[in-house]
């Protein structure tokens, strides 16, 4: 059957009319049934609804799960002529060099025969260039009586060295151009978008990332692996620091600073994913196959309280690396202002590690860190060490909205607050605490100021980020963009 044909017009129409209907590679969707099921959340689909979805669908890196899934939404088409080029990364495939070099059938002696004749061939073709370029030079002086006279007067040695080089020339071209056979490209190079590369000199922390990234060894990213708990150790109320490890020592989990991993288990017949941050990524690249996530657990949360009942040796599955936050690099902003809300610090934690360890990045950065309470603040003390360690690069606030009376006493969150301070101020305000909620007027004292050369990060939960994106667009930053890039003004994790 003929699948229905829609211009772009109607598209938009349909997006505009609260159908949730978008693009992708040229077929249309209409995801309205879809929407509370899709694990990247709602929101982001209506963001895309009546354009092309396709950049930012495989900007995600969906599973082959996921365009299963989305086949299953297809409603038609683009109508003919309004198909864009679909821009694919040139794929370099290579055949085996001998399927390639017989066709598949064997050696014959026909490529024999070919091969030697085009060794020959080659041998006459150097020769000829070489005659035609000295007589270019030396015109009037080199003609083929004078070469054949210059060749009868050699000795038998310079003779042989000549003939042996121009011999081994031939072979190695045909060689070489036996080889390029074997190399399918699928794409001109033509079709791929310019893209200016960052100098070598700009890009970041080059001996850990070139530690972490093993070309031999697969990574996992688009497809699950299994892991296995390693290591549970509790980092503050409710929060945990998972280690896994791949169980197939050969697959690696190679994190950039930023990026996350899925996390998959079955949970009866369903299978449940989620994302997580690691906060070991780049640093520690020595381990590859390993990973640390500091996570938040919820009495009611499927994932988090698998993850607390999982034994030790117990298995999930696990890929990555995924997220719009890729190749940060040096020079990117000269301030960098970060607002993070509970288990929202776990990429800006990365990241922020990532920058400051780096010698020559001098990318001062600001943090504003929203918890309910000291005890429930994950990554304290490892912020705390990063901000007195490194103060004219970093500076932490801390703003916790409750106090907590515990068994260290009613008054051990304020204690800790002003002997923190008291730290701070020796550090040049490096490590500060607020008592109450993160307000956007705390963004406006505490954030760089918004010029050229600030950027702002903001993770956390949708509630909060729209609460700080609406501080920071008060304070004149740009709105942030449906599909988002490390050198947007504001990027939304
Ligand atoms: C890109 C990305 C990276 C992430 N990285 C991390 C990370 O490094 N560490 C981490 O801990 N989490 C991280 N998260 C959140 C994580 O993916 C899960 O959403 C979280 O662990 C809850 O999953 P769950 O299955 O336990 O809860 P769900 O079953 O999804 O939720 C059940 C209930 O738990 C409670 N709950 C769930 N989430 C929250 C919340 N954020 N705030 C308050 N209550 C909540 C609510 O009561 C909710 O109704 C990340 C999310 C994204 C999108
Ligand atoms: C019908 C269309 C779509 C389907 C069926 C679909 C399906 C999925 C699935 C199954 C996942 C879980 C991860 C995976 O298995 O890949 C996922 C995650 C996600 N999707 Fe989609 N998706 C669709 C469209 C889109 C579009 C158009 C966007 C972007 C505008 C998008 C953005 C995301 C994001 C951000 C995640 C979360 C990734 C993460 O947390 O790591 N999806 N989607």
């Amino acid at each position: 059957m003929d699948q229905q044909s829609f211009s772009r017009e109607d598209v938009a129409a349909l997006g505009s009319a609260n159908e949730v209907c978008f693009v992708v590679h040229n077929k249309v969707y209409n995801v309205q049934a879809y929407l509370n099921d899709h694990p990247g959340g709602a929101k982001i689909l209506r963001e895309v609804a009546g354009a092309d979805a396709t950049a930012a669908f495989e900007d995600v890196g969906h599973s082959d799960d996921a365009r299963e899934v989305l086949e299953k939404f297809c409603i038609g088409k683009v109508t003919e002529g309004e198909e864009v080029l679909i821009k694919e990364r040139s794929k370099f495939v290579s055949k085996p060099l001998m399927t390639a070099m017989s066709n598949g059938s064997g050696w014959k002696p026909v490529w024999i025969v070919i091969s030697i004749s085009q060794s020959f061939a080659t041998t006459m073709l150097m020769i000829a260039s070489a005659l035609l370029a000295a007589r270019i030079m030396w015109p009037g002086q080199v003609s083929l009586s004078s070469l054949s006279m210059a060749i009868s007067s050699m000795s038998g040695f310079w003779k042989g060295t000549i003939l042996s080089m121009s011999g081994s020339g031939a072979l190695f071209l045909s060689i070489v151009y036996q080889f390029s056979k074997t190399i399918v490209m699928t794409k001109g190079f033509r079709a791929y978008p310019p893209v200016m590369r960052v100098s070598k000199a700009l890009v970041g922390p080059t001996k850990q990332v070139a530690a972490t990234i093993d070309p031999k060894k697969p990574t996992v990213a688009s497809a699950f692996v299994p892991v296995q708990l390693v290591n549970r150790t509790q980092i503050a109320a409710n929060s945990y620091n998972f280690t896994i490890r791949t169980v197939d020592p050969d697959h690696t989990l190679c994190v950039p600073a930023g990026q996350h991993v899925q996390l998959r288990i079955k949970n009866g017949s369903e299978s449940i994913v989620r994302s997580y941050t690691p906060v070991s990524s780049v640093v520690d690249g020595r381990k590859t196959n390993t990973l640390e996530l500091a996570i938040k657990t919820y009495a009611r949360g499927v994932m988090s309280s698998s993850l607390l009942a999982l034994p030790t040796g117990g298995v999930l599955e696990c890929r990555g690396p995924l997220g719009y936050y890729k190749n940060y690099h040096r020079f990117l902003c000269e301030k960098l202002g970060v607002i993070a809300g509970g288990s929202g610090i776990t990429p800006i934690y990365a990241l922020i590690k990532s920058v400051v360890i780096d010698e020559n990045d001098s990318t001062a950065i600001t943090l504003l860190y929203a918890e309910s309470d000291q005890d429930s603040t994950m990554l304290l003390a490892e912020l705390n060490d990063l901000a007195r360690r490194f103060p004219k690069k970093l500076s932490v606030h801390y703003f916790w909205s409750t106090v907590v009376a515990n068994d260290k006493g009613p008054d051990h969150q304020a204690r800790a607050m002003t002997e923190m301070n008291d730290q701070g101020c020796q550090q040049k305000g490096s490590v500060n605490v607020h008592q109450g909620r993160l307000t956007t007027e705390n963004l406006q004292q505490l954030l760089p100021p918004v010029e050229a050369a600030s950027k702002y990060l903001v993770c956390g939960s949708d509630g909060f980020a729209s609460h700080m994106v609406r501080g920071l667009t008060m304070m004149g930053t740009s709105k942030p963009k449906s599909v988002p890039h490390p050198t947007d003004q504001v990027f939304v994790f």
